[in-house]
């Protein structure tokens, strides 16, 4: 497993909020807990910037991260992201917030230390940009949407 810094600024931490970690040794992402004073519900549709309480520098341009939703949450109750997915920059020193969406019928409830969503470390690729007359033909081809059959 690849290992990286991950620096958090955090004044509550290990206080009011845990510091995320993986809920089991094979999970992917971290979960993120809302930093919120009070309980909030949003209604079917609603969208709301939830704080982590986090602030982080990942710092290598090698890396971003991404938040994304819980599967359980956004299955069940509907609770995704506003923007889909969020993604971190290395540069970014800044808070860590999560738009949380309520894309179901039924209203949502989420209290102070619920964890909302989920945060991913991975690897990014730069491309080198040239322009050609042809692409070396491969077995695919323009072949997309289906091409190869949809069940
Ligand atoms: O769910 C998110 C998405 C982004 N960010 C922070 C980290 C990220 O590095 C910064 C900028 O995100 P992005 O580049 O996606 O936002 P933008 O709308 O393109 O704004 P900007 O012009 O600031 O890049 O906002 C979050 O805290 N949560």
């Amino acid at each position: 497993m690849i290992d990286i810094e991950l620096k958090i600024l955090d004044p509550r931490l290990g206080v009011s909020i845990p510091l995320p970690e993986p809920a089991t040794p094979g999970s992917a992402g971290m979960d993120l807990r809302a930093a919120l004073d009070e309980p909030v519900t949003l209604a079917p549709g609603q969208s709301l910037l939830v704080p982590t309480g986090l602030s982080i520098h990942i710092g290598d341009p090698g890396w971003c991260a991404l938040i994304v939703p819980r599967s359980g949450l956004g299955h069940k109750q509907g609770l995704v992201m506003g923007n889909l997915v969020g993604v971190i920059d290395a540069d970014y020193q800044g808070p860590l917030m999560i738009s949380c969406w309520n894309r179901g019928q039924a209203p949502v409830g989420i209290a102070p230390g619920d964890r909302v969503a989920q945060l991913l470390l991975v690897p990014v690729g730069r491309a080198r940009l040239r322009v050609v007359d042809q692409f070396q033909p491969s077995q695919r081809g323009e072949g997309g949407f289906g091409s190869t059959g949809v069940v």
